[in-house]
């Protein structure tokens, strides 16, 4: 049932708006005060002023930082703040919203969407109420209380034959044919309870969720961290969560959700910038990115650090203060194999193999003066044994100190590097992966770079003993922490050692996620990889060993594979790189795709064999899908954009349509498109926009146009296809592929 005048704010509203409106008058008044004594408390520590101890100074920064971060999840959680409220068997009423708010004598006003008392709004059916009577849904436009949806959930309304069951439908059907802004919105209010149960999943162990296109994956992805976050704040605010997406611009697209959802401190990144440093910019050929994925990879890594190092041909002839002296071979295989047996990385090993080289050679100093060395006079020998040019040069060809990239580069540029590495390849695959120096890197050369810097490290002697140190101030300022927070207020807002990681960090400098962005060897206490097909068995290696745990969240579709690297089987890819005990979950409705369109799609598929997971379409519109073929050229095509973007860009801006094509063909599209004498004109500057299939993944518009849908490899059609919200149109000059049009 669903009350609604269509119209807010007006006093001629149904009777039970209003009710609800007095309701989140005060839920709003309460927040508003919130805020208040928030800002009131930033300013009194800010207007305190620079003076006093280093002590005083960086506990008033850190609850600055603390009150400055209350301020922004307040200020965050303006839209939709209450959304639902429950009718339970006990005759209490519960409402549920973005956050967790209770008035002064701590009374519960509004239960947060991840509280466990809130779980029954998501998941309450007929079949299994959960001691709720009704279900009602809020309908709010800025602070006005629009409209209400009921659902009475008690065992008369069960249908047995419906399981599909929406909940909040009317909310739901809002929500989904919403204009889009090029920008990614939450779901809170209208989560289903198929994908709650993934959301509120427990955090131990490797969670895989596959589902079609549109079923939610990212939303639930983005959710889960969000819950993630409130359930486990303890572990989490101390270790990071990190979030894996396919390309920048999809991280453009989904940067709002989190902080909409009070959470700002997630590190998301693409596999390419994984590695601080690092920046993937080329695109790899399809064999080339195979190759680099396969495990086997790591081997050939390991390959060419151990090749860099090595015993002279000859031994190597030197003097020293006119005393002769011999760098043996079997000395400094002697020398290897020690500094190998430490099983320290090549970089640190180094020292151990210099070490031991440079005291034999000492020895025979000795021995050639025949005299016993004292301490002192040994000393200075071994020094200038090791600034001696001969010896220098002869030791680092034996044990070369390098950096991952040289490393790596090597390999793509000087062919017998590769050969020594990888003898497992044939000519021909050498071949593909061969590269001019200086040529920039890819997202396949990533998880080898990782590979590399972890078996090479740094010289770390500097960084172990400021980690000795830093254990020691954190000692320190936990108890302080301790001591501060029995004497304030701010006890309910942060523990101890939240408060103490704000005194280490200076109080507001660098927060968990910036900190664990610039550190290579970080491990995270959870990791969410999102078109998680796409990624090769050496990503998957990378990526565990910022994540030992295995906690990790891996969304994806195996019939959208487009990289060779990728899977097209979980289970194929998982046996290889994670441990027994993943779990798989499966999401089944398609929120996105009107059915005509996602029918078509599906049809493509499966007659191209894609693995593709059955799913229903939650939505019908009528006529979204157009097939035209291309008669007229280039006038024809900008034709049919204007139309698009005319039917779907609105005065306020909302609406985005997208041409979407073979990368051979976008240049041109674009040129044809932005033409300033006759392309097309949108009423906002990004409505429109041309791109290669493979940048849409994840990403969706209120139409698509579709160019030559027949030059795109399956899977590539499969997500071109299921894009739009409203309409897509094909644009053809040559044949359909088989299953997009129903055989007669
Ligand atoms: N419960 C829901 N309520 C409202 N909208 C929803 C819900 N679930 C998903 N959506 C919407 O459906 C659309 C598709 O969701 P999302 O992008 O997360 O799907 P996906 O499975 O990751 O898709 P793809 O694999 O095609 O990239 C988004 O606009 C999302 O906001």
């Amino acid at each position: 049932m669903t009350v609604d005048d269509g119209r807010s704010g007006t006093a001629a509203r149904p009777p039970e708006v209003l009710k609800e409106q007095a309701v989140v008058d005060d839920l709003y008044a309460r927040l508003d005060e919130l805020r208040a004594r928030a800002r009131a408390r930033l300013r009194d520590v800010r207007r305190s002023g620079p003076s006093g101890s280093p002590q005083n100074r960086s506990e008033r920064d850190a609850f600055a930082t603390l009150y400055e971060d209350r301020l922004a999840q307040l200020e965050a959680v303006e839209d939709r703040l209450v959304f639902g409220r429950l009718d339970l068997a006990d005759g209490g009423d519960r409402y549920v919203g973005r956050i967790g708010l209770s008035d002064e004598a701590h009374n519960s006003l509004l239960t947060d969407w991840r509280a466990p008392a809130a779980q029954a709004f998501y998941r309450a059916t007929s079949a299994q109420p959960d001691g709720v009577l009704r279900r009602r849904h809020l309908v709010t436009r800025g602070r006005d209380v629009v409209s209400v949806e009921d659902e009475i959930l008690d065992l008369d309304s069960i249908d047995e034959h419906d399981t599909t069951h929406l909940s909040g439908e009317g909310a739901l059907v809002a929500a989904m044919a919403a204009g889009r802004t090029g920008r990614m919105s939450d779901i809170v209010a209208t989560i289903q309870a198929e994908q709650d149960r993934i959301i509120r999943s427990p955090l131990e162990g490797a969670l895989v969720v596959q589902g079609g296109p549109g079923t939610g994956k990212t939303a639930v992805a983005l959710h889960r961290a969000a819950y993630l976050l409130y359930a486990h704040r303890r572990v989490l605010e101390r270790s990071g969560v990190l979030l894996v997406g396919p390309s920048e611009d999809f991280l453009g697209y989904i940067d709002q959700v989190l902080p909409s959802l009070g959470e700002t401190g997630v590190v998301s990144t693409t596999i390419g910038s994984l590695l601080p440093g690092v920046r993937a910019t080329a695109v790899e050929g399809d064999i080339a990115a195979r190759l680099k994925g396969d495990l086997g990879f790591a081997r050939s890594i390991a390959r060419a650090v151990r090749a860099r190092q090595r015993v002279p041909r000859e031994d190597v002839r030197l003097e020293l203060d006119g005393v002769p002296l011999v760098i043996r071979r079997g000395d400094v295989e002697q020398a290897i194999d020690r500094a190998r047996r430490t099983r320290k990385p090549h970089n640190l090993a180094r020292a151990v193999f210099v070490k031991d080289v440079l005291k034999r050679l000492a020895t025979q100093y000795a021995e050639h003066v025949g005299t016993d060395m004292e301490p002192e006079e040994r000393a200075i020998v071994l020094e200038d044994l090791r600034s001696h040019r001969d010896v220098r040069v002869t030791l680092n060809l034996a044990w070369f100190p390098i950096t991952p990239q040289r490393l790596v580069e090597d390999l793509w540029v000087k062919p017998h590097r590769l050969a020594e590495a990888a003898p497992h390849l044939s000519a021909e695959q050498r071949a593909a992966l061969r590269r001019e120096p200086g040529a920039p890197w890819t997202d396949a050369d990533v998880p080898l770079l990782d590979e590399a810097a972890e078996l090479l490290g740094e010289d770390d002697e500097a960084s172990r003993a400021q980690a000795r140190a830093d254990a020691e101030q954190r000692k320190r300022d936990v108890e302080y922490a301790q001591q501060v927070l029995s004497r304030s207020d701010a006890g309910a807002l942060v523990s101890a050692e939240m408060l103490a990681d704000r005194f280490s960090s200076g109080g507001s400098t660098l927060t968990t996620a910036e900190r664990a962005a610039a550190d290579r060897s970080w491990t995270y206490g959870h990791v969410i990889v999102d078109e998680a097909q796409e990624l090769s068995p050496m990503a998957w290696r990378m990526l565990l060993r910022r994540c030992p745990t295995q906690s990790m969240t891996i969304v994806g579709d195996v019939a959208q594979t487009s990289s060779s690297a990728g899977t097209r089987s979980w289970s194929a890819m998982f046996s290889q790189v994670l441990r027994p005990g993943w779990r798989l979950e499966e999401l089944t409705v398609n929120y996105r795709t009107p059915s005509a369109i996602a029918e078509a799609a599906q049809r493509a598929a499966v007659a191209a064999r894609l693995p593709v997971s059955q799913v229903t379409s939650a939505r019908e519109v009528p006529e979204s899908l157009h097939v035209v073929a291309l008669v007229d050229g280039e006038q024809q095509l900008r034709d049919l954009v204007s139309d698009a973007v005319a039917r779907h860009v609105r005065a306020d801006g909302t609406g985005r349509v997208a041409v979407l094509a073979a990368p051979g063909r976008v240049d041109r599209l674009r040129e044809v498109l932005s033409d300033p004498a006759d392309g097309v004109r949108t009423p906002v500057p990004d409505a429109l926009v041309v791109l290669d299939v493979r940048s849409s993944k994840g990403l969706e518009f209120d139409a698509v146009v579709l160019v030559e849908p027949d030059e795109l490899a399956p899977s590539d059609l499969y997500v071109a296809m299921t894009r739009p919200t409203q309409q897509l149109v094909l644009v053809h000059s040559r044949d359909l592929p088989e299953g997009v049009v129903p055989q007669l």
